[in-house]
């Protein structure tokens, strides 16, 4: 078996809530992620997208409800998940191939110069991050996740300081990465292009809870020209700012599970 026979991990979020000081930010949240699934949540600033990853990360307790890995339920740090944040937390101090094996046993370096070939920066390893462009940090800080073979990639908004061909080509990246290793992952995004372009389902956060659920019947790699993918982004955006699309292809729904519409099979 090669390190990347691992498979992904399912995820069941059951009822979460967390609040900060009196402030309850998850209010009950329910969603459930299948092994190897891609689901990109979007919503308003300060909504607890990242509350959120952070709690299935294991690095914060909710305050009730559960999460559960494979059915397990998760009790402090999550070890099969591995984080990216967006400002990619490299050591300044280090080079490009120390930052990757932060953690590993001496004996694998194999294993990090994969992950770094992968990510495009064989030529790199010696390089300080001082003398990396912020794309090519991000390379270096998603190679650091994947060498651990991750069941499951939390991503919270890690392209979002990039440019916009830089964060395209990271797109492609992620996506083939993951076509290839079939983790479970979990993107935080701002951008719903982003969101449409790269995963399985997006799900809309707001007061709280899950209200919407959107999976995305497109084929992969995802055309940005076709125009269901358009129909997409125009439906989730206009959810999100709560107002109809002006093209009106559907109904806006309300419940917490439902979609808006599938342009495929409607
Ligand atoms: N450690 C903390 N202590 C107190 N309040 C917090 C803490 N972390 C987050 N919050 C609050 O919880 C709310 C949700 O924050 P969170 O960062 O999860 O939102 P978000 O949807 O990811 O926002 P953004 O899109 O701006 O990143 C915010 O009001 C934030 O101020």
């Amino acid at each position: 078996m090669n390190s990347y026979d691992l498979q992904g991990v399912d995820v069941t979020i059951h009822q979460v809530k967390k609040k900060y000081d009196k402030r309850e930010v998850l209010k009950g949240l329910d969603l459930q992620i299948k092994e190897g699934e891609f689901v990109a949540i979007v919503g308003k600033s300060g909504f607890g997208k990242s509350t959120l990853l952070r709690l299935v990360a294991g690095l914060e307790n909710m305050n009730d409800g559960s999460i559960k890995l494979d059915g397990t339920p998760l009790d402090g740090l999550n070890k099969q998940a591995r984080m990216m944040f967006q400002d990619g937390r490299l050591l300044p101090w280090k080079r490009v191939m120390d930052n990757v094996c932060l953690g590993l046993p001496s004996n694998a370096k194999n294993r990090a110069m994969q992950a770094i070939t992968q990510v495009g920066l064989k030529e790199r390893i010696y390089d300080y991050p001082s003398k990396l462009s912020g794309g090519q940090k991000q390379r270096v800080a998603l190679a650091r996740a994947l060498v651990h073979d991750p069941s499951l990639l939390l991503l919270d908004e890690p392209l979002g300081a990039l440019d916009a061909l830089t964060r395209l080509e990271m797109q492609r990246l992620i996506e083939s990465l993951w076509l290839e290793r079939k983790f479970t992952s979990i993107l935080v995004t701002h951008d719903v292009e982003e969101a449409v372009a790269i995963s399985d389902r997006v799900i809309l956060i707001e007061d709280g809870k899950v209200t919407l659920n959107q999976p995305i019947h497109l084929p992969r790699p995802r055309q940005r020209t076709n125009p269901a993918f358009s129909m997409y982004v125009e439906e989730i955006l206009a959810r999100i700012m709560n107002r109809k699309s002006k093209k009106n292809y559907s109904m806006l729904v309300n419940t917490e599970t439902e979609s808006l519409f599938d342009p495929v099979n409607n």
